[in-house]
Parts: structure tokens; sequence; C-alpha cells
């Protein structure tokens, strides 16, 4: 989802691309308007170690990349994303990462992304870092690639969903509505059975409409399930296609997640976001005062809820702001990328413009 407008902005400039889906989610290309494209599914769904399936989608990509493309293009911080960026430098064909640079400075969390992303931009040579934040992590940790701060995709392809909907005015007179989501690595145990004990106490104490929308891992589902029957007064929705979670956080009033797309999503709604997470590598969207980061202890959970029953903080926490990105990412990236590759198919221009 959040590559396909890099994709479209680079087929607009007639570039031949190759799509390789992981298979790490159930979706196609086709879910994304990607289906004109020649793409190849690798089968390498998700599994229990991140580490074996670094290694799977690697060994996969390999073969693809005999024909020498001028560059692979990886996103984010997941095993695919860093097994494809692996085998690339290992055959030394460019690498570009789009969201470069985000870090937590703490490679528990989240594990593994924090160690994935960091050793994607070690070995990337351009780096699309969403923020200038993003972009002085990596100047610190002077990468040897080329930094450009560009915004985030995900803003982007928000934006697009945004432009298909109908515009609804807000029914007043309802309870107030939360919608949660939860499924880090981190927090599986302890921390997810903190966040349902924290959703069930206030379901108990206020009148809310408490709305989780399950992840699509079956382990943290299952979880969620258990721990929230249907008498603790949350309501279990089963994942939905990005159109219809945008719909979702659109009709919520305040949005509880440790959800990374989301948190850069919400401040763009204008939907107040409590980050069930201890450490966050968006510090952005706290600073512009959309978001707090919470973690998943209980009390603290349900503390900060109460606190943004009032109404004043909550409006004070809806203004709309785009710390992540004005919907031109993706056009900046295929940008940036069309010139390397004209630069790489020409060195000689390289020398007259040095
Ligand atoms: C450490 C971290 O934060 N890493 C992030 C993580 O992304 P994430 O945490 O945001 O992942 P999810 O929460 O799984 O997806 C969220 C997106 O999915 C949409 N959504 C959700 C539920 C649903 O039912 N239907 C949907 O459509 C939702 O609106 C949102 O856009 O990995 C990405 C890839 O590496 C990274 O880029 C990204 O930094």
């Amino acid at each position: 989802m959040k590559l396909a407008p890099v994709v479209s902005a680079l087929d607009r400039r007639g570039m031949r691309l190759r799509l390789i889906l992981t298979g790490q989610h159930p979706l196609s290309a086709a879910d994304y308007g990607l289906s004109a494209h020649e793409h190849i599914r690798l089968g390498c769904s998700g599994g229990s170690d991140p580490r074996d399936l670094v290694e799977r989608v690697s060994r996969s990509v390999s073969p693809l990349l005999a024909e020498r493309p001028g560059l692979i293009i990886v996103h984010g911080d997941t095993a695919s994303a860093f097994g494809g960026a692996l085998t690339a430098f290992a055959t030394r064909i460019p690498v570009a990462h789009v969201e470069a640079g985000l870090r937590s400075f703490d490679p528990q969390m989240p594990w593994p992304e924090e160690e994935f992303r960091t050793a994607i931009d070690a070995r990337a040579d351009l780096l699309f870092a969403p923020t200038e934040i993003s972009a002085a992590n990596l100047e610190a940790e002077n990468v040897p690639g080329r930094i450009f701060v560009t915004g985030n995709t995900g803003i982007d392809a928000l934006l697009a969903v945004l432009d298909r909907l109908p515009r609804t005015s807000p029914d007043s007179g309802r309870s107030l509505v939360l919608l949660v989501t939860c499924h880090r690595r981190e927090s599986w145990g302890d921390g997810l059975r903190s966040i349902a004990a924290a959703l069930s106490d206030l379901a108990g104490r206020h009148p809310l409409e408490i709305r989780l929308v399950l992840h699509p891992n079956p382990a943290v589902a299952s979880v969620m399930r258990e721990l929230l029957p249907d008498k603790s007064g949350v309501r279990l929705l089963e994942p939905v296609t990005h159109e219809q979670m945008i719909k979702t956080m659109l009709a919520a009033d305040i949005i509880l997640s440790d959800s990374g797309g989301m948190q850069e999503e919400a401040p763009a709604l204008g939907v107040p976001l409590l980050v069930l997470r201890e450490k966050t590598e968006r510090p952005e969207g706290v600073a512009s005062g959309n978001m707090l980061l919470v973690g998943t202890d209980r009390n603290r959970i349900v503390a900060s809820v109460e606190f943004l029953l009032d109404p004043g903080v909550r409006a004070a926490m809806s203004r709309r702001a785009f710390p992540y990105g004005d919907g031109q990412s993706a056009e900046r990236i295929a940008g940036h990328i069309a010139e390397y590759l004209a630069l790489e198919a020409n060195p000689a221009t390289q020398l007259r413009q040095a």
C-alpha cells in the first residue's frame, strides 16, 4: 500500500518496474491497482521468527536479480524489506529505502523493526527520510548513501483514499467512539493483557463505544478474542481494507494504537491518538500535539483516555497536522530515483555536474 504511489509515479516516468510481493500480507497487487505491472509473489508468508523470514526472502529474491536491475526499492522495516536489501547489497545492486531514518533508539522496541531499518539504512544508496528528524538520525549515523527529506508515502496513500470518500457530518449526541488496534511483538503477553484489561475497565466505567480492529496475525487476534469476550463491552472487528480503515478512523473520537502507519494517519485526519507503546519512532506527532505516548500500562491507558474525555483536551488534539508529509512524497522519490538512474547510465553527466 505504501509503495503503490511510488510505483505509479515511476510508471508515469516510463520506468520498467517489476514488483516483488513477498506474501506477508494476504492482499494482492490488484488491491492497490498494481495488477498492470509485472509482479512476482514469493509466497514467503509470516511465521514466528522474523530472522528466518529475512533468510527466506533474501534467498527467494536473489535469482530475480540475475538480470541486474538498476535499483531495488524497499519500504519500511519489515523482514521482507531487510531481506530484499540484504540480497541486493550482496550482489552490489543499488538499494533505495523509502521511510529511512525512523529510530526509537531501542533495538528491543520495536523488535525487530528497529534492527532491520537501521541495517537497511547502513546499506542503502538512496535514503528517503519522511522528516527532518529522520534525516538527522541518518546524518548522525554517517550512513554512506544520499539522504533526501521527502515526507512519507503513507500520507500519499491516505490523501488518495480521502479524495474518494464522501464528506460526512459527525452525528452528535452519540457515545464517544474509541478505536483500538494493537499488534506489536514487544506487547505480546503482558502488554496485550494489560491493554485488554484497560479496555474492560473503560467499558465498565464510561458509556463508550469501544471498537478493536483485530490484526491479521492470527496469534494476536486469538489472544485478543480470548481476553475480550462478548461481555467485555469491547466490539471486536475483523481486519478491513485501507479505505474502510480510514472511514473507521474518521468515525472515532479517540484512537489507541501501537501502529506506525496509524501514528502518521491520525494527525492528518485530526483524530487524537494514544500510542500504546513505551517508545515511538514518530515523535513528530507527539510534538504537533496530536498524540500522547502512553505505553501499555493498564492504569496509564485508563487515565489517558479519561483525560481525553474532556472535550477541550480532545479539541486541542484534533487539529489536522501533516508532520509526515503533504501527499507529494512519491513524486519527490520518483524524481530523485529518475535522476539517480540517469546519472548511473551516463556517468559523464556526473562529472560535468561535479
Ligand atoms: C515499527 C512500525 O511502526 N513499523 C510500521 C509498520 O507499519 P504499521 O505498524 O503501521 O503496520 P500495521 O499496523 O500492520 O498497518 C498499519 C496500516 O494498515 C492500515 N490498516 C490497519 C488495519 C486494518 O484492518 N486495515 C488497514 O488498512 C492502517 O490504516 C495503516 O495505514 O510496518 C510498516 C512496513 O514496514 C512500516 O512502514 C511502519 O513504519
